[in-house]
């Protein structure tokens, strides 16, 4: 009797491994594809921008690939561990800030870092020196002791982009880090994270924001409907043009505001 084919496996990736590299991952809600087939590498050192409309499957596709949701099909490996035979090894190596982040608010600014770094099995000391070393850097030192539930919006992305970086991590996921950030806090993040990749760090990030992408990634995938429509580096991607006007070109949409005439005076 003829022996059955393999069933058809996500093929890891060949050579030195990606940061992240993302083989196939599918994902239905309700039978309605949410994410459809994506495949990416983004490569060591990078600085990667997600973007896509709303609704395209930024979070969905970064939840399977940090482990916090299972995908119906494919797979992703962290630095070519298997996120999903291996999560432990796979979790290890990230540091990751999701979608509408829920944190342990009820614990000052230093307690929660100095708590993640616990959690990601540093020592005291070195959690604790780290925990003060993080808040400083994000301009949280005089909130240090505050609850981080009396922490506004933008505090609280930045305690919890730092409870990410505590463990020193190889990648960092971030779902929308510049979401409700004010201009400055946003500068101050975006040059921490510019120098965790000039360290050998990478970064994947999602965001609706082209401006910051063009100017803050080197490595851009436009995402729509649950597909990469393009991907490669920045310059690639938007091919003379703005990243805005590449992105708008290749995911269309709706342009005027036509039927909303009752809108005019
Ligand atoms: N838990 C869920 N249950 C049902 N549908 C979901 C769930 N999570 C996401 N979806 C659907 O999957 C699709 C992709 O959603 P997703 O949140 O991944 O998009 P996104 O690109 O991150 O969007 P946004 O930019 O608005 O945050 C949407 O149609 C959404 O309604």
């Amino acid at each position: 009797m003829a022996g059955r084919l393999p069933s058809a496996a996500p093929a890891p990736p060949a050579g030195a491994p990606p940061a992240l590299a993302l083989r196939g991952l599918v994902k239905a809600f309700d039978g309605k594809l949410a994410v459809d087939g994506v495949s990416l590498d983004v490569p060591v050192g990078s600085f990667y921008g997600l973007v896509g409309p709303n609704g395209a499957g930024k979070t969905t596709t970064l939840s399977m690939a940090t482990g916090l949701l299972r995908p119906d099909a494919g797979t992703a490996y962290v630095l070519g561990t298997d996120v999903w035979k291996d999560p432990i090894t796979a979790k290890r190596l990230m540091g990751v800030l999701p979608d509408g982040v829920r944190l342990f608010d009820r614990l000052s600014g230093e307690q929660l870092i100095l708590y993640s770094g616990l959690l990601h099995g540093l020592d005291r000391p070195t959690a604790s020196a780290r925990a003060r070393d993080l808040l400083a850097a994000f301009g949280l030192a005089d909130a240090a002791s505050t609850l981080v539930v009396d922490y506004s919006a933008g505090m609280t992305k930045k305690v919890a982009l730092a409870a990410a970086l505590v463990d020193a991590p190889r990648l960092l996921v971030l779902d929308e880090p510049f979401e409700s950030v004010d201009p400055i806090s946003a500068a101050n993040i975006r040059s921490i994270l510019t120098d965790f990749t000039a360290g050998g760090g990478t970064v994947i990030v999602s965001s609706h924001v082209m401006d910051l992408v063009q100017r803050m990634c080197d490595h851009v995938a436009v995402v729509a409907a649950g597909r990469i429509l393009a991907a490669g580096t920045v310059d690639q991607v938007r091919a003379g043009e703005s990243l805005e006007e590449r992105f708008v070109q290749l995911v269309g949409g709706p342009g005027k505001s036509e039927g909303l005439t009752w809108l005019h005076t």
